[in-house]
């Protein structure tokens, strides 16, 4: 902890208490009508959500008419887009729905233009797919991000290591795994005071190799209902606007993928790379004799197993399972004869034999 601790101590509790505000503000009681903080009216469908975020006129709505069947209105002024514009993405038998959005600017988080209703949508998302102008500043991606930080969406990252219970009677109990660097008992005493919390369970896991724990992370924690951990896929469009250098100083970015709508240049990758980030595999199932169909895959988790294929295709059909052909990057050969528990990867071809 840095050396003034009473300020540390201050901002400690600062923040916790802007928080909680944030979030009241944000979320208006329940009973109150159409509260400006509530998303647009498009229903879920399809194996997974991808939002559409960014400034205006980044050529979001080019890109949704490039890789979807919709069409929504492009032009070169800021705003052509006003509501929330569904399509549907067809890969390899998955079907993604992209949520084409409103421009946002800065500002948004706290209602600047259709901000709220954006990020809400976002929030709805299984991955942000933030779409940014590659002729501009690099300031916009910290712009857009604080944007959502505000409003609780935490990208590419995991929920804080902190155990948190709140119990009936017994006082707070706090403990620390290994010396904590940022906190101490003392803070986060004051912080779930503050909080009401005074009955309370909490231990700070370990912090070795990891980022030591912060009051940040405190307050995310206890704001656990207000918090949304999301992907996000950071896409740079309109590269053909920008020198071979910068471009590729961009490219070389985490979870960063470029394109240009305009020339046709990297959409597949960029589509590649959203499926990936979503971590979901499609297997294809195969019966005896017949070849595979691949316009219609299963949509299974990362690391899923035959045994979650076979509940995906028929509750019971584990019941007379007798083993599994896979054909495919999982297999060692093709085909390879395995049991409930193997481990299938992305587009494996699957034959279930029952009894
Ligand atoms: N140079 C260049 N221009 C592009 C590219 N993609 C889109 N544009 C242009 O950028 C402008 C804005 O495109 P839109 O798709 O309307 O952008 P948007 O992000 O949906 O904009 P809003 O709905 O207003 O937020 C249009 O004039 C497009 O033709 C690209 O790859 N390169
Ligand atoms: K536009
Ligand atoms: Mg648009």
């Amino acid at each position: 902890m840095r050396q003034n601790k009473a300020t540390e101590y201050h901002l400690g509790l600062l923040k916790g208490k802007l928080a909680r505000l944030r979030a009241q503000l944000l979320e208006p009681t329940p009973g109150s009508s159409s509260s400006p903080g509530s998303g647009f009216d498009v229903s879920k469908s399809g194996d997974a959500r991808i939002a559409l975020v960014g400034f205006p006129s980044v050529g979001k709505s080019t890109f949704l008419s490039k890789i979807t069947k919709t069409k929504s209105e492009v032009a070169a002024y800021a705003f052509t887009t006003l509501t929330a514009i569904p399509g549907v993405l067809e890969y390899g038998g998955a079907e993604i729905q992209i949520l084409d959005l409103p421009g946002i600017i800065e500002g948004a988080s706290e209602g600047k233009g259709r901000g709220r209703q954006v990020i809400s949508a976002a929030k709805t998302s299984d991955l942000v797919m933030m779409v940014l102008d590659a002729t501009k500043k690099a300031e916009q991606r910290a712009l857009l991000e604080a944007e959502l930080e505000a409003v609780g969406i935490r990208l590419n990252r995991e929920p804080p290591n902190i155990y948190l219970k709140q119990k009936k009677a017994g006082g707070m109990k706090i403990t620390f795994q290994s010396p904590p660097k940022n906190l101490d008992e003392k803070m986060l005493y004051n912080i779930l005071r503050d909080y009401k919390m005074l009955n309370c369970e909490v231990l700070v896991r370990d912090e070795n190799g990891k980022k030591p724990t912060t009051v940040d992370d405190f307050i995310d924690v206890i704001m656990k209902d207000h918090r949304k951990y999301i992907k996000c896929l950071y896409v740079y469009n309109k590269i053909d606007a920008i020198s071979l250098p910068h471009l590729d100083k961009l490219a070389r970015e985490d979870h960063t993928a470029v394109m240009s709508c305009e020339l046709d240049l990297g959409i597949m990758d960029v589509v590649d790379q959203a499926w990936n980030e979503l971590s979901l595999q499609r297997i294809y199932t195969k019966r005896k004799g017949i070849e595979p169909t691949f316009n219609e895959a299963l949509i299974v988790r990362r690391n899923a197993t035959i045994e979650d294929v076979c509940d995906q295709v028929h509750r019971s059909l584990k019941e007379g399972f007798k083993y599994a052909l896979v054909w495919g990057k999982s297999a060692v050969h093709n085909p390879q004869r395995v049991g409930l528990s193997h481990v299938v990867a992305d587009e494996d071809v699957v034959s279930i034999v029952t009894k």
